[in-house]
């Protein structure tokens, strides 16, 4: 690239001095051929430095440190429940996604003051759904959820939110399991009617949160623990 800059460079610097014609024709004089020497040797000089000032400055951005948001490594993947780091598995079903509810979904999180450490977006495989709603295997519908969450219609959105309370609150902003008992207000009183198309899922403890967010989250680096600068703002019993 470098050759190229300095070849286009000298060529130019050579039309605009009428160097060629000059030459090919040998009519060129002493004083013109110095002249268009110190021309070459200026256009040469500018882009040298030019060159070196663009290998210098990539240089250094490839040796700038990756930024650093693991503020607090030392948090555990499920969090600290009974703190401000306590952390609750929530997820958008395939209904939610299909509907066009994530946003939503996401910003009551957000604007309630909780903070989100991890998010995918995945059609989950049999594995993952079974293991997931384990504890429901034995129940008639326990099929249909598994076909409904894993048939790839759509997928479902993976959330990790982190805050005080959040489990319980969590729970508490998705609303009843059955939207029709779910009060208006909550996630499920707002946008549906139907216990099978219920959009949205919440741990219902600090040890199915422990469980869920490993089962979603177990991959290296998937949480990410970041500081808030709204936390100041958002938590504190003064
Ligand atoms: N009677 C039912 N018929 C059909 N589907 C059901 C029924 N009961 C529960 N489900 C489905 O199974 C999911 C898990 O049921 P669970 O009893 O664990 O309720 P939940 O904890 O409120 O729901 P989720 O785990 O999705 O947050 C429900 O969200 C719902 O989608």
């Amino acid at each position: 690239m470098f050759s190229r800059l300095a070849s286009s460079t000298l060529r130019q610097a050579a039309r605009r001095q009428g160097a060629k014609s000059v030459a090919t024709r040998g009519l060129m004089t002493g004083s013109s051929t110095k002249q268009t020497s110190r021309v070459l040797l200026r256009q040469f000089g500018v882009a040298a430095t030019a060159a070196a000032a663009f290998t210098l400055g990539y240089t250094m951005y490839q040796q700038q440190p990756a930024p650093q948001v693991f503020a607090d490594a030392s948090v555990p993947l499920h969090g600290v429940p009974g703190t401000s780091k306590e952390r609750t598995f929530i997820a958008v079903k395939p209904d939610g996604v299909q509907r066009g509810l994530v946003s939503d979904i996401i910003g009551r999180f957000e604007r309630r003051g909780y903070k989100l450490v991890g998010l995918k977006l995945l059609v989950p495989s049999k594995a993952l759904a079974n293991e997931h709603y384990a504890d429901l295997s034995s129940k008639p519908f326990f099929k249909g959820l598994v076909d409904y969450m894993t048939n790839g219609k759509a997928p479902v959105v993976g959330m990790v939110w982190e805050g005080p309370s959040v489990i319980k609150q969590g729970r508490v902003m998705l609303g009843a399991t059955d939207p029709r008992a779910a009060g208006p207000g909550t996630i499920r009183g707002d946008y549906c009617l139907s216990i099978g198309r219920n959009i949205c899922h919440g741990s219902d403890s600090a040890e199915s949160a422990e469980k869920e967010i490993n089962l979603w989250f177990g991959g290296k680096g998937e949480i990410v623990n970041w500081a808030s600068n709204n936390e100041e703002w958002v938590i504190s019993d003064n």
